[in-house]
């Protein structure tokens, strides 16, 4: 079948976005068209895949995979392309939206509208630290710079849920690590039963931080919405951050500015629509 789709991406965070307004996709489908459409060399090029749906009590619903067709439950750069996608297409004319994803309906807020770059602010709801929310496989109740014994060391690290699982480390540097050979150390230990996203994170300045983040089925990325509100988070509580006040997260592919005050997180940031096209599919 041919497939019409959409290129989008969030401060460098790229995925290809289908209407499920207009094709109905069920969850294998979307697992192989996620692997199929994501490759950069045989496909249409992206972190994954994000299919926008119709739905009861919210302007969209949100489905979002990974490049290796694992489905995610949250995705923060993901989730603001969707709202621009649906204002743009006029699926929902206003300036609140409300997107469901399996965790939970988010608010979104469109401070401004162009046709290329939109920006919007996400309520994420509070990070979690509850080990078996996240989950981690520990008798413990939080990690928070944890001593963690790894192959390659023992790295102190913070975990939270955001909707999805993450590990935050704090670092000295980041440019050169080489996140191909350390991100899959965290993302495949037992600990992490559903698996986990990796953040490394700098901080310069209690309202300013960098960080490079490891995805869970998609490898490195140049950004990570969720990634951003989690190293906040655990700058916040360990003290390296201040709470309610506006942080700056400096990523690969852009900045993303976090909000975090213990009842919720926001996140405000940029979505960008790169090309559409059409692509003939075996599905
Ligand atoms: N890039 C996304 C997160 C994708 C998370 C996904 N890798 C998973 O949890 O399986 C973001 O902007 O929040």
């Amino acid at each position: 079948m041919k497939l019409s789709f959409t290129k989008m991406q969030g401060a460098g965070n790229d995925y290809v976005y289908i209407n499920g307004f207009d094709y109905k996709l069920d969850a294998k489908q979307a697992e192989q068209l996620a692997i199929q459409l994501a490759d950069r060399h045989f496909g249409i090029g992206g972190d994954g895949l994000v299919i926008i749906d119709p739905v009861e009590g919210a302007d969209a619903r949100m489905r979002m995979y990974n490049a290796d067709g694992s489905e995610g439950r949250m995705c923060g750069n993901a989730i603001r392309c969707v709202a621009k996608y649906i204002v743009d297409a006029k699926i929902a004319e206003k300036e609140t939206l409300l997107i469901d994803t399996l965790s939970g309906t988010k608010t979104i807020v469109m401070n401004s509208v162009t046709p290329v770059e939109s920006i919007a602010t996400v309520d994420m709801g509070p990070a979690s630290f509850a080990l078996p929310e996240i989950p981690v496989s520990s008798n413990e109740d939080q990690w928070i710079a944890h001593p963690f014994e790894t192959s390659q060391g023992t790295f102190p690290i913070t975990t939270l849920s955001m909707g999805n699982p993450h590990g935050v480390l704090f670092m000295e540097e980041i440019e050169s690590l080489h996140l191909p050979s350390l991100g899959p150390i965290f993302e495949l230990h037992p600990a992490f039963p559903e698996r986990i996203n990796t953040e490394f994170v700098v901080v310069h300045s209690p309202t300013e931080i960098s960080m490079r983040v490891w995805e869970r089925g998609s490898g490195e990325t140049l950004a990570c919405g969720t990634g951003a509100c989690a190293a906040v988070a655990a700058a916040v509580v360990t003290g390296h951050c201040k709470p309610e006040s506006w942080i700056t997260v400096h990523l690969l592919g852009g900045d993303l500015d976090i909000y975090y005050s213990e009842e919720t997180i926001y996140m405000r940031g940029p979505a960008t629509t790169v090309f559409t096209g059409e692509i003939e599919v075996n599905i």
